[in-house]
């Protein structure tokens, strides 16, 4: 298997950035992909052995290409997430002002993150897309739009300067990317994780969404992260994105597991994974009657009521 890892590139993304801070990426060759997609075939395909992409931002909520991704196609698997504090720096080519930017560029996922200073800032600039931050930079040092929201860092690679730096319109704001690769064992339970599936339901009914976040409620299981996103099947028609607390090997997430896979029409695994967001002390308890020794002690007691010993 090659030991690479597949990026959204190019270089100088914030995703390289957050990428650079696991401790594995050290041993591994960094490739930069155009897309989210790209990078993920580059999985599928067997090219790379993992794909690092961003997943979630806490002022939008699911970068909706990743999450469309994992939820199609041939399976894949989270094993790490990175959360990384996001600023953006205005990057331009050198000597160029303020009021000379008629067009800035940037990814999708950044306008929210940037729209309240742009309405103050550059009121009439015309915003245009582009594959990722860094893409954007790229497309300034061309001569392509005038101006890119990317990591300051960006600046230096593509021969742009910073006409501002620290933007951010929500205080704190925090991207998170995921280590996604092919379907094989999770790793071991370290305390403090996090459990990632898509739910598909088997019909329409009142009720739905609530018979499927029961199964999570009844077994104590704190929820993360709740993203529909439409199957493609005409309007209405959802599935939902769940991040839950805990691992599959704890009792309470593979008894939740269980129950979603009776009633739903399809289930997806996506990962169990560390959570990066807290550590192993700062984890809530179980909910009286959630624990491991709980969940096999009532497994017992009904079994010895089988077998007529209790
Ligand atoms: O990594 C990048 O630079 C990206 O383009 C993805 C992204 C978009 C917005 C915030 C953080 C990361």
């Amino acid at each position: 298997m090659p030991a690479s890892y597949a990026y959204l590139g190019p270089e100088g993304t914030f995703t390289e950035v957050a990428l650079r801070t696991l401790p594995e990426a050290a041993t591994r060759e960094l490739i930069p992909y155009v897309s989210v997609q790209s990078a993920l075939d580059a999985v599928r395909t067997g090219d790379a052995e993992a794909a690092f992409v961003p997943i979630e931002n806490s002022v939008e909520g699911g970068i909706t290409t990743t999450l469309d991704e994992l939820v199609a196609g041939q399976p894949l698997m989270i094993y790490r997430e990175v959360l990384l504090s996001i600023t953006f720096a205005l990057l331009v080519r050198p000597g160029t002002r303020l009021s000379d930017i008629k067009t800035v560029t940037a990814h999708p996922a950044a306008q929210p993150q940037v729209r309240n200073w742009l309405k103050r800032n550059l009121p009439d600039v015309v915003w245009e897309s582009a594959a990722s931050n860094a893409d954007g930079a790229r497309l300034v040092q061309e001569g392509r739009y005038d101006a890119a929201f990317a990591g300051e860092f960006a600046a230096a690679r593509y021969g742009l300067e910073a006409l501002e730096t620290g933007i951010h319109d929500a205080e704190n704001a925090q991207t998170r990317f995921v280590l996604v690769g092919r379907p094989a064992r999770p790793a071991a339970p370290t305390g403090a994780d996090k459990t990632s599936v898509v739910l598909w339901q088997r019909d329409d009914h009142p009720g739905g969404l609530r018979d499927l976040l029961g199964e999570f409620a009844t077994r104590g299981i704190n929820l993360m992260l709740l993203q529909s996103r439409p199957t493609g099947a005409g309007i209405g028609n959802y599935c939902f994105c769940i991040d839950a607390e805990g691992h599959i090997s704890d009792r309470r997430v593979a008894e939740a597991l269980t129950g979603l896979k009776r009633i739903c029409l399809q289930v997806r695994f996506l990962g169990s994974y560390p959570r990066a967001d807290v550590a192993m002390e700062d984890v809530r308890p179980p909910l009286p009657g959630t624990s491991d020794e709980e969940f096999v002690a009532a497994a017992d007691w009904v079994a010895r009521c089988q077998d007529g010993r209790f």
